[in-house]
């Protein structure tokens, strides 16, 4: 395994070298680390070195921002560095067999990473039934962090807590299977001074009884005096990695935050030559440190690896770690990285369960989002067989009789008759539940047209019903001026093409359907007063077919599918955006896992979304169906499904671009 050193020398890592580094708890050497662009990189870590030996607290300070979080990430497997290397526990972190990430380890994110919706007893029982415990041995740790944590009653509800309690939950779902590496950020931030000392006490004491590891991150210096190590970060390098009396005495101050300061005036005097940050160290010495020089750390067998001071891998270190004697058994040396693959052949059965009862208990708990799932695609096909493919109904049309006399009656002799022609014909019009208003002129009509109040304008001859009779009888004989005034003049508007099709159509059949009146009340053959068309029997459909049922299949898959994506994915966006993912992605399950959980629950929803679809369409709205109804349910459930596919498979490759660490 090669590297390449600051001053481009390349680095070989001897095999004694990594069985040393793999006894610690962790262990980072040059690690480098950016975000943004290869262009423009943000370095965030910078050939950092850092050893966390097992069984001590570590107290990782720094300033907001100097990439302490963004350490922590790597240290769990959230994320991968760009050079340099981890070893946690004594495998690398993500590889096959190191059980990093896994129950191994405990951590404890910045962010709150919890369900609002659960109470505390809920939170634990998932974390714990996740870390393979039994709901027993969880009640009864849960009985003692309670106490410990000052937590109120484990039936409460999280989103009804301070941030500080609710920090202290998450603090208890990270405690509560006794991992062997905790991994705290600013688990004391917004915890009253008696009880983080009680926090600390116990953390002192799981290092001391169980031997656990911890790494801790804290704005709060100096509560860190009881970590046996700590690690001052500054612009992604470490000041110091040393033990908090030491760094005391080093700098001749009583407190870290003092120390931390000169340490950072160093750092800032780093800009300059090597040489002579290390004359100014030795003058700041001359005032603050002790007479020893750094003592090198035992465990190291390179002191050029030395957790590093000001970045550059030296260092005035006197971490007086004790000498290996038993060394853990280690995981086994795979140097694999994580593959996609391995996620098939990981199915936890207490993952599992855990991940499935708490899918359904969030969706009962979210009542409001449960709703809406169920009832969104209700709402869509009611609105769209209320709204959609019947035809619109009191459209209005400017009419100009100039047959009648102004502001007289529009009344006719409905047998067989042939006077007020015009009013016949209008008040078949009607019947097409088309509203009509009259209008004295063109030019009112046409200006109620260009003002949205009327679809068109029909204009009738003043002679209509003489011309249109001697049009009849004249026929092929019939000169211009019969022409002329038998016809009816329309003008629509036809910039909503569905309307105006319509209002077409139904002038002309208005028009045929007072010619067969006549024919029909003069007993003259009803035929001959038809278009020469003849509509038989359609070879496939309805007589008169219906947009609704034309559009309904296309409509009913649709709300499916997409309300199946915007399902499963939003559920898992949910659980990313709050950091829960993150949390359970460390503590051991699989991406493969989570995803298969979602798919459970939600085909489920999904199932009952379709039926709902489905009583609707067929049941309350009548949607006509010829064919096999059983067809109908599996296409829905089908598309449904696909649905689920899409979003799984763009969170998924989220999940992936996440899970393989940006
Ligand atoms: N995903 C990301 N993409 C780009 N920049 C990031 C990303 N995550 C963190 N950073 C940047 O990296 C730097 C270090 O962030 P990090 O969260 O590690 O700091 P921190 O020391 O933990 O800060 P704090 O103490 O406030 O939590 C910050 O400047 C942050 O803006």
């Amino acid at each position: 395994m090669t590297d390449t050193a600051p001053n481009g020398r390349k680095l070989v890592t001897q095999q004694s070298t990594v069985w040393t580094r793999r006894q610690h708890a962790v262990c980072v050497r040059r690690a480098v680390k950016t975000y943004g662009s290869k262009t423009a990189p943000h370095v965030i870590l910078e050939n950092l070195n850092m050893t966390v030996p097992k069984g001590c607290i570590y107290g990782l300070l720094g300033a907001s921002g100097c990439g302490k979080t963004t350490l922590l990430s790597c240290i769990v497997g959230r994320r991968t560095l760009n050079s340099g290397e981890i070893w946690v526990l004594g495998g690398k972190p993500g590889s096959r067999g190191s059980g990093v990430p896994g129950p191994r380890i405990g951590y404890m994110p910045q962010e709150i990473a919890l369900y609002g919706e659960f109470t505390i007893r809920e939170t634990l029982l998932y974390f714990g039934w996740v870390a393979g415990m039994t709901s027993n041995q969880i009640d009864d740790k849960m009985t003692f962090l309670l106490k410990l944590l000052q937590l109120p009653s484990s039936n409460k509800y999280i989103k009804n807590f301070s941030g500080g309690q609710q920090r202290r939950v998450s603090l208890a779902a990270t405690l509560l299977h006794d991992p062997e590496l905790l991994i705290l950020d600013e688990p004391t931030v917004g915890v009253d001074p008696i009880l983080r000392q009680s926090i600390w006490d116990y953390l002192v004491k799981l290092t001391s009884e169980n031997g656990t590891t911890i790494i801790i991150t804290t704005h709060y210096i100096d509560e860190t005096k009881q970590a046996h190590t700590i690690g001052l970060m500054r612009g992604g390098k470490f000041l110091a990695e040393d033990s908090p009396n030491s760094l005391l005495e080093k700098y001749n101050t009583d407190s870290l935050e003092d120390a931390f300061l000169k340490l950072s005036i160093l750092q800032n005097r780093g800009k300059r030559r090597r040489s002579s940050i290390l004359s100014d160290i030795v003058a700041a010495a001359t005032a603050t440190m002790p007479e020893t020089p750094g003592v090198v750390n035992e465990g190291f067998d390179n002191s050029s690896e030395i957790s590093g001071e000001f970045g550059e891998n030296m260092s005035v270190s006197n971490i007086k770690i004790a000498p290996i004697e038993i060394a853990d058994p280690l995981p086994p040396d795979d140097e694999t990285d994580w593959s996609w693959k391995d996620a098939l052949h990981i199915f936890t059965p207490h993952h599992m369960k855990a991940l499935i009862w708490k899918n359904f208990l969030w969706l009962i708990r979210n009542f409001g989002m449960l709703s809406f799932i169920i009832g969104l695609p209700v709402i869509q096909i009611v609105l769209f067989c209320l709204s959609i493919g019947r035809d619109p109904v009191g459209l209005k049309l400017g009419v100009i009789n100039n047959e009648i006399p102004i502001g007289s009656e529009c009344t006719f002799n409905s047998s067989c008759n042939y006077e007020r022609l015009s009013c016949r014909y209008l008040d078949y019009l009607e019947k097409k539940k088309h509203t009509l208003v009259m209008y004295n002129n063109t030019l009112d009509a046409k200006i109620a047209v260009t003002h949205g109040k009327a679809w068109g304008i029909i204009e009738i001859p003043p002679q209509f019903s003489e011309m249109i009779t001697a049009r009849i009888e004249l026929g092929r004989y019939a000169n211009d001026s019969v022409i002329d005034g038998s016809e009816i003049n329309i003008q629509l508007d036809m910039s909503n093409q569905q309307v105006a099709y319509m209002l077409q159509r139904d002038v002309i059949f208005a028009l045929e359907d007072m010619a067969k009146d006549i024919a029909v009340k003069c007993q003259l053959n009803v035929l001959a007063m038809s278009l020469p068309i003849r509509f038989n029997q359609p070879i496939y459909g309805p007589e008169v077919p219906n947009f609704t049922d034309f559009a309904a299949p296309g409509v009913i898959l649709t709300i499916s599918f997409f309300l199946a994506v915007a399902l499963t994915s939003g559920a898992m966006l949910i659980e990313r955006n709050e950091g829960i993912l993150e949390r359970c992605l460390v503590s051991g399950i699989t991406a493969m896992e989570i995803m298969c959980s979602h798919i459970t629950t939600q085909f489920i929803a999904m199932l009952a979304q379709s039926a709902l679809v489905i009583i609707f369409a067929f049941f309350v709205f009548d949607l006509t169906n010829h064919g096999n109804f059983a067809l109908v349910i599996i296409l829905t459930v089908l598309s449904g499904t696909c649905g689920m596919t899409f979003g799984k498979s763009k969170i998924s490759f989220k999940l992936l671009i996440f899970r393989l660490n940006f």
